[in-house]
């Protein structure tokens, strides 16, 4: 990857606000890019310079669209993607991002925790699966009592629960299996932890040099799904190098270049690996206003193999997200001009074609002296927009 001539052909595989924000990145050094996704006029489609709507889960409809443009680099957005087909196109030369393999690992829970938990040792709730509601109640025993029950296929906290008692598990059965995003009906049950702070470790892969992190992003989430983040994180230094220990474990395995979002939760005295996304994360998007290189920029360098000579974060930062309440194809923010009165406080509205409840509109960025200021500043921006 040394010495690319640029522009490249990037080829985004979903096209939502965080596409977007990649999209510009990725233009703003002169490259091509081409969004994909499942609907039109998806976010990275409105600053791409060429959109295409497909299944991405259908090998078919990614064949036509690589053989019509034929990208150099492909950089999967979301997790559900025919990733068989990803290896196929990496076997013909085309740069998968990170690596088709690692796109595989992380599509869905089970082999990502498989690698973390087995191959590599490395500590995570306690766990177990079932494929069908008998089992379930029966691993659910073994794990205890609150536990968390998700679809191994889902993102943003679809078909996840937190379950209280063995009177629970039907409904959270039925909750998982309608949340389950694909046709496997297997679901994994983790046991509940009770976690002081939860963080996401950006961490930033490169072809040719050292492994670089953003200092830690805390985040508070509600219904599996993020709500507002702040950096940095202000866990120990131990725990950060701990953290960072972890993160280069699990990410060297998975191999190849960009950014990952490595999520850990903090007790008092262990830092639990939980999850990671091979690509930008939704609670990163704080970096936006904090850091000199946002994760997009940072993940864009990294893939094309350009420098990062450092990562600054400028002062406490936090973002909060702006949802819709409801259905709607008819898309208007109300309260803009309120939100944005107040200084060093910034919004990004992503361009949703239409809504559903709790959908990702925007989000409201802000920094401050403190954490416990630039956060009361994100909210604040956050609660004055209306979608409507
Ligand atoms: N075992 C657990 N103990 C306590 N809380 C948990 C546990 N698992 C998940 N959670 C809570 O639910 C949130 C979402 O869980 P997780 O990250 O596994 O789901 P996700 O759907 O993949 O989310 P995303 O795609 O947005 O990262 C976590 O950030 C955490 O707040
Ligand atoms: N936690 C993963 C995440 O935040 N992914 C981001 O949300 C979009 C889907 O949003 P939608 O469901 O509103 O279409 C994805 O395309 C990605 O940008
Ligand atoms: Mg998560």
């Amino acid at each position: 990857m040394k010495n690319l001539q640029l522009p490249q052909k990037i080829m985004l595989l979903g096209a939502g606000e965080l596409g977007k924000e990649f999209a510009i990145a990725a233009q703003r050094l002169g490259n091509f890019v081409v969004a994909v996704d499942r609907y039109a006029n998806a976010p990275a489609m409105q600053v791409a310079d060429a959109a295409e709507v497909i299944s991405m889960l259908d090998g078919d409809d990614l064949e036509r669209v690589v053989e019509k443009y034929q990208p150099d680099f492909i950089v999967p957005e979301i997790e559900a993607i025919r990733t068989e087909k990803l290896s196929e196109f990496e076997q013909r030369g085309i740069t998968v991002i990170p690596t088709a393999a690692a796109t595989s690992y992380t599509m869905n829970r089970d082999r990502i925790r498989e690698l973390a938990a087995h191959e590599l040792g490395i500590r995570t709730a306690k766990y177990a699966y079932a494929t069908s509601l008998e089992e379930l109640k029966l691993v659910s025993t073994d794990i205890g009592f609150p536990n968390v029950v998700k679809p191994v296929m889902s993102s943003s906290g679809k078909g996840q629960s937190i379950v209280k008692s063995p009177e629970e598990v039907d409904r959270a059965w039925e909750y998982a299996i309608e949340g389950a995003r694909g046709d496997t009906q297997k679901i994994i049950v983790e046991e509940f932890i009770d976690f002081e702070i939860e963080i996401t470790l950006m961490t930033v892969k490169q072809w040719h040099a050292p492994t670089v992190f953003c200092p830690p992003i805390a985040h508070r989430q509600e219904r599996g799904d993020y709500q507002e983040s702040w950096q940095p994180a202000g866990i120990s230094a131990i725990q950060t190098q701990a953290a960072e220990a972890i993160s280069s474990k699990v990410t060297d395995a998975l191999g190849g270049a960009g950014i990952f979002g490595v999520e850990f939760f903090i007790t008092q005295d262990e830092v639990i690996f939980s999850e990671l996304s091979p690509r930008p994360h939704d609670t990163g998007m704080v970096t936006l206003i904090s850091q000199n290189l946002n994760e997009f920029e940072l993940h864009l360098r990294a893939i094309l193999g350009l420098p990062i000579p450092k990562i600054e974060v400028f002062a406490p930062s936090a973002s909060a997200v702006i949802l819709a309440e409801k259905h709607s194809d008819c898309i208007n923010f109300a309260n803009v001009a309120e939100a944005l009165q107040v200084a060093d406080t910034d919004i990004k509205l992503f361009g949703k074609p239409d809504s559903r409840p709790y959908r990702r509109m925007g989000v409201a960025l802000a920094k401050g002296k403190t954490i416990a200021e630039a956060r009361e500043k994100a909210n604040t921006a956050a609660d004055k927009v209306l979608v409507i």
